[in-house]
């Protein structure tokens, strides 16, 4: 009989009614998605799961009060047969290089990037139908460590850490919203999706990376390795993922800032969780530079997406993109990009999704970046002939400022293998389709303003159809940036128009004054009726 290679017991955990002695498990039995507390401490990886009861006087209780979630998933702990290891990234088939993922490595041995890679065989031994229902059944609750987006998929993430070492906000399950006014109204389009990662925590779509490598680093502290702290460069949203995920460990955190380049919404997010911040009189490049040599040199873990362990929790958001469509893929999922690697994050998700038969295809993938920080852009356009870096350009969207990305290779490879086009967005471009987006109930952030510049785009030259299902990748939440919301609705952008600002009328404080513009505003409403 196969043993039971992953989860202890019912408890969110669905598993095959039988044991099959065929190589796929069949998918789990509906029955099995009925919670119920477990109430044997019996090793549930070789007990049988027994069936739930049926009826529905079944009632749940209250775990006892001397316990908390932690030692409640402590009990429900099970072996399975599940691993990764880091690999050279796009390696030879014939490569035999790989390192545990409890070794402080970074680069491949020629010096490339490196990927981490999971056993799919061991996956494939359930079937997607399987793996859709363990997913499913773990949304919404607040199992540890199951109630996050990103450890609901644990299995595909990082498979041998314990719970006892996750660091985790919950993150993930963000918001995927129909943006049906948004679509109508300026792209007459019926099924456009925006996923609000920036929703999250600490409000980007790092959160999942960073609960990822701070866990992986708790892991290796307790290991004894040389882990003193943990550090990034960072245009604002990594410095505060990390800043926030090392707090909550009790793990020192040190992040690298360009001077004056990041909002000050997120240069107080790492002040406040107790970082020590270095502001630097460089760009982005010049911190990555930095903290390279840095951690190459001191007891430093370094945390920026040239790790590859950032992007296993990123790759999450893929998939719980097809999870919140019933498994239905997209046709399109645009991403804005800056040091590259939130879009083979995305690649990876989509691509496993597929490999272990959940979904049988994926997304065209639309990586879209400011055009004054656009090298990908032009490597793109250049039909992919030698890379060049930039010297990025200021760009309202400061955290996609970044010239020399660490992940080209990693987000090249992601386009080929999706179909992917590369789009760029000038400066008045990205304001006002932020401004637009804002005007329909939205609250973006610039660089989602350059992905739905990507699809205003694709939409005029007819690559991106009316009916085209697509997602709109949100990074980061819009109050990090509101002063450049103040400066567009102020209109006082130099050599930029401003269509759509929205300024406050000054009136003064008498009731003929205010009557006065009221009328005058609803008579506007009333001709466009
Ligand atoms: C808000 C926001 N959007 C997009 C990006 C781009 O992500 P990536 O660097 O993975 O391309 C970043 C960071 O670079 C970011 O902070
Ligand atoms: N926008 C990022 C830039 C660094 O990206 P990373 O994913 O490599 O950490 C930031 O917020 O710092």
């Amino acid at each position: 009989m196969a043993a039971s290679p992953i989860f202890g017991s019912s408890f969110l955990s669905p598993q095959p009614l039988h044991q099959h002695s065929s190589a796929t498990a069949k998918p789990p039995s509906t029955t099995y998605f009925i919670p119920i507390k477990a109430t044997t401490s019996s090793d549930p990886a070789t007990t049988p799961p027994s069936p739930a009861p049926q009826s529905s006087n079944h009632l749940k209780h209250r775990r006892s009060a001397d316990e908390n979630i932690r030692d409640e998933a402590r009990r429900h702990n099970a072996a399975h047969n599940f691993s990764a290891k880091y690999v050279p990234f796009n390696a030879d088939p014939i490569s035999t290089e790989s390192y545990s993922l409890d070794e402080i490595v970074y680069r491949s041995r020629s010096g490339g990037l490196l990927d981490v890679q999971h056993d799919m065989d061991a996956l494939k031994k359930f079937d997607g139908q399987y793996w859709r229902s363990l997913f499913d059944s773990r949304v919404g609750k607040t199992t540890w460590p199951y109630g996050s987006g990103v450890w609901s998929k644990k299995e595909w993430v990082l498979p041998e850490i314990g719970g006892d070492d996750i660091v985790s906000a919950f993150e993930g399950n963000s918001n995927l919203f129909w943006a049906e006014r948004f679509g109508k109204q300026f792209l007459g389009m019926n099924d456009l999706w925006v996923k609000h990662c920036g929703i999250s925590h600490t409000g980007s779509f790092k959160d999942l990376g960073m609960t990822v490598l701070v866990s992986q680093v708790n892991r290796l502290r307790k290991l004894n390795r040389p882990v003193v702290g943990v550090g990034c460069a960072s245009t604002g949203d990594t410095s505060a993922a990390l800043s926030a995920y090392c707090a909550a460990a009790g793990i020192p955190s040190i992040v690298f800032l360009p001077a004056n380049k990041i909002s000050i919404a997120q240069l107080v997010q790492p002040i406040a969780n107790g970082a020590f911040v270095l502001s630097i009189d460089t760009d982005f490049d010049g911190c990555m530079q930095l903290i390279r040599e840095v951690t190459s040199e001191l007891p430093i873990y370094l945390a920026n997406s040239l790790n590859s362990l950032r992007l296993e929790g990123q790759k999450t958001a893929a998939i719980e993109i097809l999870q919140q469509f019933d498994w239905e893929v997209p046709d399109w999922v645009i991403v804005p990009g800056g040091n590259l690697g939130n879009i083979y994050a995305f690649y990876k998700g989509f691509h496993m999704c597929k490999e272990l038969g959940l979904v049988d295809r994926i997304p065209r993938l639309v990586c879209a970046q400011a055009s004054n920080a656009n090298p990908l852009y032009l490597h793109y356009k250049s039909g992919w002939k030698d890379f060049k870096p930039v010297k990025a350009g200021t760009t309202f969207a400061s955290a996609i400022q970044i010239g020399d990305p660490v992940s080209i290779d990693r987000a090249v490879f992601a386009l080929k293998n999706s179909n992917g086009i590369v789009e760029e967005a000038t400066e008045e471009e990205l304001m006002d389709a932020m401004a637009q987006a804002d005007s329909t109930g939205m609250f973006i952030c610039p660089h989602t303003g350059v992905a739905l510049t990507a699809l205003f785009k694709l939409r005029q030259s007819g690559v991106i159809g009316p009916t085209d299902r697509t997602v709109v990748v949100s990074t980061a939440h819009g109050l990090k940036f509101t002063q450049s919301k103040v400066d567009y609705h102020s209109g006082e952008i130099k050599d930029m128009a401003c269509r759509f600002a929205n300024p406050p009328v000054q009136v003064k404080a008498d009731f003929g004054s205010v009557m006065d513009v009221l009328k005058t505003y609803l008579m506007s409403k009333e001709s466009k009726h």
